[in-house]
């Protein structure tokens, strides 16, 4: 093993607090060739991926890397903007909004770097930096509400492994899941009533999470729980009668069973069934994406449309909205207590405006 030949933290300056957001990633562009090169990348992950190596990559290189990136890059065209991928500029967003935010909270100097789990800026690109910056103690905080193996442990090995490479490591923490963090359901409701506000009331409220496989679940994934538990609290904060709200999975991959029910199995069954509106919330999302903004917003749109629903609208991802902004520096702070560059209670005022200086100075409208 031979470690990277960058140099490793100073002496000579103060240190910083680290935070490394990632979520999961997304092409550099939509074509075919940029498709193909993120899904080999993402679906060559063994956690993403529990099948057998050999038959896997035997399926995955003969078939699938044929055939998928065609259809993927036709779908992320759909929704492409012209300042990129919209996951990776709303996590570049939250990024900038969470750097003011955490500047004015902690004593010392933070830096906050972001990540893609796959693709670009990638978490060895990520943590340089934060070593870079002297950042000796990193927060890595995968953006996933709830835990899964395929996921927010993803995000560990990705970490763990760049760090096997280094000489000098940091003091590491991690955040593993906030599915049921109050200021979280809280910010939820209140986008949910915010929707309410302008549109009314749907008949029925569809909270779609992502799925995974039913077998991790069944091999012990807490995945499925933590969407339960979510999905409950959340129709608990809104006061909604059970025949109101329901869960269901979307997302699925290849023949195999995954969490049920499916969402577009649900709103097809709904749309026959006589159900006229339908309101779609997919609370697993800390950012608006390809499985949003493609899936739900269009796809799955027509599929109810067509099976005779006549209203149907999707209620966006918390993204950069404050609340959401609020409860992702509330969950850091907790999470660095007893680190030395945290605020402490007793900040004169003059180092309170130094902090907001210097947030200012990070250049975010918050
Ligand atoms: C094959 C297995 C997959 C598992 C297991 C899986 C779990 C999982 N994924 C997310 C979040 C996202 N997935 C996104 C896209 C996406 N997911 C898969 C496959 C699995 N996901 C594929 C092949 C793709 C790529 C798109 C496609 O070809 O259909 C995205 C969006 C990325 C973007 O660029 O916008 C997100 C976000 C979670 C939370 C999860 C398990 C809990
Ligand atoms: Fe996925
Ligand atoms: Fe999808």
């Amino acid at each position: 093993m031979t470690f990277v030949n960058t140099l490793d933290y100073r002496h000579d300056t103060p240190e910083t607090l680290g935070i490394l957001l990632v979520n999961l990633g997304t092409p550099d562009t939509p074509s075919v060739p940029d498709v193909r090169r993120y899904l080999a990348e993402f679906l060559s992950d063994r956690r993403v991926v529990e099948m057998a190596r050999l038959p896997w990559m035997l399926l995955l290189h003969g078939i699938i890397l044929r055939t998928r990136p065609k259809r993927s890059a036709e779908a992320y065209r759909s929704i492409w903007t012209p300042e990129g991928s919209p996951l990776l500029e709303i996590s570049k967003r939250q990024k900038t909004a969470l750097q003011a935010l955490l500047s004015e909270r902690f004593g010392g100097p933070v830096r906050v770097a972001l990540a893609m789990r796959y693709g670009n800026p990638s978490v060895p690109a990520a943590l340089a930096e934060l070593k870079a910056a002297n950042a000796r103690r990193v927060l890595v905080f995968p953006l996933y509400p709830q835990y899964s193996a395929s996921t927010t442990a993803s995000v560990f090995d990705a970490v763990t492994r760049e760090l096997q490479r280094w000489r000098w490591l940091p003091e590491l923490r991690f955040i593993n899941h906030y599915h049921d963090e109050p200021g979280y359901i809280d910010a939820l409701a209140a986008s949910i009533r915010a929707h309410w506000a302008e549109h009314g009331q749907a008949e029925r409220l569809l909270l779609s999470l992502h799925g995974i496989p039913k077998d991790y679940f069944e091999k012990g994934d807490p995945y499925h729980c933590h969407c339960q538990k979510t999905a409950r609290l959340l129709a608990d904060r809104l006061e909604l009668p059970p025949e109101r709200w329901f869960l269901s999975f979307q997302s699925r991959l290849g023949k195999s069973e995954w969490l049920k029910p499916y969402t577009d199995a649900t709103l097809e069954e709904w749309g026959r069934q006589g159900v006229k509106s339908v309101q779609v919330l997919s609370p697993g999302f800390s950012a608006d994406c390809l499985e949003t903004l493609e899936e739900i917003s269009i796809e799955n749109r027509d599929l109810f449309l067509e099976a005779g629903g006549e209203s149907y609208s999707y209620i966006p991802c918390l993204n950069d909205n404050r609340d959401h902004m609020a409860l992702l520096t509330d969950l850091i702070v907790r999470h660095c207590a007893g680190w030395p560059e945290v605020a402490g209670p007793a900040a004169t005022d003059a180092e309170l405006q130094a902090r907001a200086e210097r947030a200012r100075a990070m250049g975010a409208a918050v």
